[in-house]
């Protein structure tokens, strides 16, 4: 652990100060492309209109014979397309693989400046937040860099849930966390084989209402990544960093694909993996707040003056805590008006018609 003191001096002569503060820029959804593909790649330049994030893979789900050209497509990619405001991450390969030293060195010295977030997978701890900190340092010092890279972590083993607060609070880098159920699952040997989502075995059951153990009995799926997530949004609220729930590998059904993004949403979760083009509208329904809910916390805020007290309004009781509930939604609205303008005439005209 550096001493609070050093915590914000650069870890190598010449690399750029660390951010003070984790910019709350919209990322509702992270967009997951494998620079290899040759289809996938082609989308870039209309994706980044329409997304929030976009993300190069070079793990996971990229085989290994495609591993350099995934980095190579990257920098490619990067120096080619105009993102806008979109922002550009990268998932580099784990600290233990063949890849990832050339990854951090290839993508920091050639498009270091075009990078914003760096997503680092299988964390187990503190120390694996250290050892790309310290490196990330050193590269930025030496390609001129002016604007450090901050990192992303996913939270997808045993360990790294074990440590998630530590992991949080591992650096001035640190921008956030996701999950990554389908690693977790496994670190954790839990039963189940799909990438995300719930899963019909995991309930509770109403007790029995006669002898007949089976007769009327009605069942509730519960969620297999509650504790998760919700031990991630705590972890990362502690630290003034970002959550975000992980891959929905079910892309097919995107029924329950939007249901999963939205109990991340509604348990503190910023935004979500898009693996799919299919699944990007879903995000950005779901980690958008509704007009009709913008426009309540708007006139609660408006109601309560300088936030404290009590006045009831349409029947229910507003005070000092709930108006700090409705500045999180209102706050989160202003961001995302300011990226999109449909949005931004949704939630004024909401707000003008509860104002009414
Ligand atoms: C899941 C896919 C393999 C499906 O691809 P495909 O079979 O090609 O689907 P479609 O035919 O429906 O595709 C239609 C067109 O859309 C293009 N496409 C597909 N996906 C993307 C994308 N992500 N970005 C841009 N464009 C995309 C196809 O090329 C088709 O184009 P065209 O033929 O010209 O119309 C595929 O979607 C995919 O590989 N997605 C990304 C998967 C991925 O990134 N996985 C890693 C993240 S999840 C993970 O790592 C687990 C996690 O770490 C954990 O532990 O939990
Ligand atoms: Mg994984």
């Amino acid at each position: 652990m550096r001493s609070p003191k050093d915590f914000f001096a650069p870890l190598a002569v010449g690399a750029p100060d660390p951010v003070r503060e984790i910019p709350a820029l919209p990322s509702r959804m992270i967009h997951f492309f494998d620079p290899s593909n040759a289809k996938m790649a082609a989308k870039v330049p209309d994706l980044a209109k329409k997304v929030d994030v976009l993300l190069g893979n070079l793990e996971d789900a990229v085989r290994a014979d495609r591993k350099e050209a995934a980095r190579q497509g990257l920098v490619e990619i990067a120096k080619a397309t105009d993102f806008g405001s979109t922002q550009l991450w990268t998932r580099i390969n784990s600290l233990d693989s063949p890849w990832v030293l050339d990854d951090l060195i290839t993508l920091v010295t050639e498009i270091g400046d075009k990078l914003d977030v760096i997503m680092v997978p299988k964390v187990e701890g503190a120390q694996d937040i250290h050892y790309v900190d310290r490196l990330l340092a050193q590269l930025e010092a030496r390609a001129g860099l002016r604007r450090p890279l901050l990192v992303h972590a996913i939270l997808e083993t045993a360990s790294g849930v074990a440590n998630v607060e530590e992991i949080a609070g591992a650096s001035p880098r640190m921008q956030g966390i996701s999950l990554g159920p389908a690693d977790l699952a496994a670190s954790r040997r839990m039963k189940t084989t799909r990438v995300g989502g719930g899963h019909p075995g995991y309930l509770v059951r109403t007790d029995p209402v006669g002898e007949d153990l089976h007769e009327g009995r009605t069942t509730y799926q519960q969620d297999l990544w509650h504790y998760t997530v919700a031990r991630m949004v705590d972890a990362c609220a502690m630290h003034g960093i970002l959550p975000y729930y992980g891959p929905f590998g079910d892309i097919r059904d995107v029924v329950a694909c939007e249901d999963q993004f939205r109990n991340a949403f509604l348990l503190g979760c910023v935004g979500t993996w898009t693996l799919h083009p299919v699944q990007v509208d879903i995000a950005k329904r779901v980690f958008s707040p509704e007009p009709k809910d913008v426009a309540w916390a708007r006139k609660v805020i408006a109601a309560m003056g300088d936030g404290t007290g009590a006045v009831m309004i349409d029947g229910k009781m507003q005070d000092d805590a709930s108006v700090k509930q409705c500045r999180v939604v209102a706050e989160l609205a202003d961001k995302l008006a300011e990226r999109d303008p449909e949005l931004k005439q949704a939630y004024d005209e909401a707000t003008k018609e509860a104002l009414a």
